[in-house]
């Protein structure tokens, strides 16, 4: 294991290999939940499409009990969900007619509400779905937190010296200037709600992402630095992302 990455991680051979694993890190959180509801916290960006698509191709999908499972996500840009800058947009492409998804069962965050009233909104459907105000470090809100690694270190949208990375309260807060491109509002979940998982999956692929991992290996105060989880951290790492 090259010692440069950060404890708990995985280097796998390329970006295909990364979503299986994690495609199968799913399919045993499925097996392992004993409640009815099994609740997901879905990653933007472009490297989960690649595990979106597998989850509903004819590898995985019959693998996964679709009636139980509950996606929600981790950030969305404030653009209509149409918009090819959506995170909704592209779970919706990347799940095509192949996942039997009850509509009911994606829980998308309601940009058109802008950013504030999108945030509070999202948060009260995380605590009503929840079923409490409070977090209960004995009872995670999600069973999966999925999340990416920006090459700036960020995660979800939770960027370096932004106010919503000191948010501590609030589960969802709105980031008016994410000052990274595409330079739209964003809303994202906040430390606390990210660390209420029973397991939690970093999805980091390609040689651009080198230089966060080394930077939070050197430890760096980086936002992907900041995320904890509950029930254990994995990272999941190509070997391009993975070369010192
Ligand atoms: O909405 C987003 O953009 C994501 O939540 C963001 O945190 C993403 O995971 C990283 O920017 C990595 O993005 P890539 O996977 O495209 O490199």
């Amino acid at each position: 294991m090259p010692s440069h990455l950060p404890p708990g991680a995985q280097v796998l051979p390329d970006a295909d290999a990364v979503a299986r694993a994690a495609a199968d890190h799913l399919v045993a959180v499925c097996a392992d939940a004993a409640q009815e509801r099994i609740a997901v916290c879905l990653s933007g960006g472009s490297t989960p499409k690649r595990l979106y698509e597998l989850l509903a191709g004819p590898e995985y999908v019959d693998r996964l009990p679709w009636d139980r499972l509950h996606w929600f996500f981790g950030d969305d840009r404030v653009v209509p969900w149409d918009d090819p800058l959506s995170n909704v947009r592209m779970v919706r492409e990347a799940f095509g007619h192949g996942a039997p998804l009850p509509e009911t069962h994606l829980h998308f965050i309601p940009s058109d509400l802008g950013p504030e009233r999108g945030a509070e909104a999202y948060a009260r459907t995380l605590r009503d779905f929840y079923g409490a105000a409070r977090l209960d470090p004995a009872r995670p809100l999600f069973d999966l937190v999925l999340l990416g690694l920006g090459e700036d270190g960020h995660t979800a949208s939770l960027f370096p010296g932004k106010p919503a990375l000191a948010e501590t309260g609030a589960l969802a807060v709105a980031v008016p200037e994410a000052g990274l491109a595409p330079f739209v509002p964003r809303i994202t979940l906040t430390f606390p709600a990210l660390a209420s998982a029973r397991r939690s999956l970093f999805l980091v692929t390609g040689a651009g992402k080198r230089e966060a991992l080394a930077r939070i290996h050197a430890g760096e105060d980086l936002p992907a630095s900041r995320v904890t989880s509950l029930g254990g951290l994995v990272w999941l790492i190509d070997a391009a992302a993975a070369e010192a």
